[in-house]
């Protein structure tokens, strides 16, 4: 078996007597993509701090490309080939949305993959964002935002994009463009990977679910798997 972009293994955090990682094993194939879903308190924050660099797990590895990553700060995932996105939107909302797209291009990784600023211009396209605006970024609508912050991520030049709640504050159809824009990245060879709260998002984009309940994995396989799936149904009606 080819070896996971991205995995962890027993992988363990707590807060005080909380168990909000409960040995989670996690294995995320190159070109996959991937959603993380559980009911409210599940762990998804959690777990998404810990494959950030955000938290020190207490117990487990998490693996990028191979390497154990498991004490590196964020900054040093994001230098080998993770793009961060969070639900608190990151742009800078004085700046232009060219300068915004600038900076990140300016220091883009060396060995980023090949197809790269391809995909980031591919992006830029579907979401019908200008490279050249002057327009500040805090004169975008909330969506506009959040999108023009993924471009910024892939300006950069990731090999595996980590988005946590991309959708969070956005309408159904703001949903769905979000949703077939990230397939679009995804069809042209990006790895995936969304934790998401919104169902509908996921029906639409994902090939493969996480699900996560009390801090672990509950359950894992295809979108329409998981959907059938009689156990998850009953952990998001607070019932298992
Ligand atoms: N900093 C913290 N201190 C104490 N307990 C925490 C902390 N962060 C999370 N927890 C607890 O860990 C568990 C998992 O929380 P987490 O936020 O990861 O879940 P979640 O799936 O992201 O939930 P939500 O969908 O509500 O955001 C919960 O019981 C939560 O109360």
């Amino acid at each position: 078996m080819t070896v996971p972009i991205l995995a962890t293994r027993s992988l363990a955090k707590r807060f005080g007597g909380v168990v909000a990682t409960d040995r989670v094993d996690l294995a995320v194939a190159e070109g996959e993509l991937r959603c993380i879903i559980g009911p409210n308190g599940a762990g998804k924050s959690t777990l998404f701090a810990l494959l950030c660099g955000i938290y020190r797990p207490d117990a487990g590895t998490i693996r990028l490309k191979g390497k154990d990553v498991t004490t590196l700060p964020a900054f040093r995932r994001v230098r080998l080939g993770l793009g961060l996105t969070f639900q608190t939107n990151r742009a800078y909302h004085d700046l232009s949305v060219r300068q915004n797209l600038e900076t990140p291009l300016r220091i883009a990784r060396a060995d980023a993959p090949k197809d790269a600023e391809e995909r980031f211009r591919y992006a830029l396209e579907l979401f019908g964002l200008d490279p050249g605006s002057e327009l500040p970024a805090r004169e975008l609508p909330h969506h506009r935002l959040q999108w023009l912050e993924i471009a910024m991520v892939l300006a950069a030049g990731p090999d595996i994009l980590l988005l946590d709640e991309p959708t969070a504050g956005m309408s159904p159809e703001e949903t769905m463009q979000t949703a077939r824009v990230l397939q679009h990245l995804n069809r042209a060879g990006l790895t995936i990977v969304v934790v998401e709260h919104d169902i509908a998002f996921v029906r639409e984009v994902a090939q493969s679910v996480t699900v996560l309940h009390q801090g672990r994995v509950f359950a894992e396989g295809s979108v329409a798997d998981i959907t059938a799936h009689e156990d998850v149904r009953k952990i998001y009606l607070g019932r298992a």
